[in-house]
């Protein structure tokens, strides 16, 4: 498994850079994204989250937790004008849920682990799920959208979580 990085880790502010070619590395570093994502209980998971910082996004929707997405160099494109407010966590902020208002249509251009082309319209979860994502490659978190109030209280509480998982792993 591998460590996920914690807000306000700066390591999350980096910009992720292009996939050239998908080597084997990348291949390893999908399967460990995906097994780090099932691990954490998360539906989605960006390669900036475990300090890789490439334009790698996995994903899993499905009931069972058998139905893995990957894009690789995704581009996001909004398909209506409105947004919608969905209650938002993150992976790197945990324990920390707010309503955060996106688009609820977007058109998805990526490259899945093959290299074939993937376009294709998502909403509702899926696409609130890739645009958060597509955030973390940006080096975007969604507290960043929330009030600085709210932003204060969310370090606050996730510093407050990793003591408790520090010490649970001292026992
Ligand atoms: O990028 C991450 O940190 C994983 C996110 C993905 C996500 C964020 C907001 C809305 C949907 C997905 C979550 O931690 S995965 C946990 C989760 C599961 C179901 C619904 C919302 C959040
Ligand atoms: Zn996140």
């Amino acid at each position: 498994l591998l460590p996920i990085l914690s807000y306000p880790d700066p390591r999350l502010r980096t910009i992720a850079t292009p996939v050239k070619d998908i080597t084997d590395d990348i291949k390893t570093l999908i399967s460990d994204m995906i097994a780090t994502m099932y691990d954490a209980q998360g539906i989605g998971l960006a390669a900036t989250q475990v300090d890789r910082h490439i334009q790698l996004i996995v994903m899993d929707l499905s009931e069972d937790k058998d139905a893995p997405m990957v894009f690789i160099n995704p581009k996001v494109t909004p398909l209506v004008e409105e947004k919608q407010p969905y209650e938002e966590g993150c992976l790197s902020v945990p324990d920390v849920y707010d309503k955060v208002e996106r688009p609820n249509k977007v058109r998805i251009q990526a490259l899945d682990q093959d290299g074939q082309v993937i376009d294709k319209e998502a909403d509702g979860l899926l696409a609130v799920c890739i645009q958060h994502e597509m955030d973390h490659l940006n080096g975007v978190i969604f507290v960043d959208y929330l009030s600085h109030l709210k932003q204060t209280r969310a370090r606050d509480k996730v510093r407050k979580v990793l003591k408790v998982r520090d010490k649970q792993q001292l026992d």
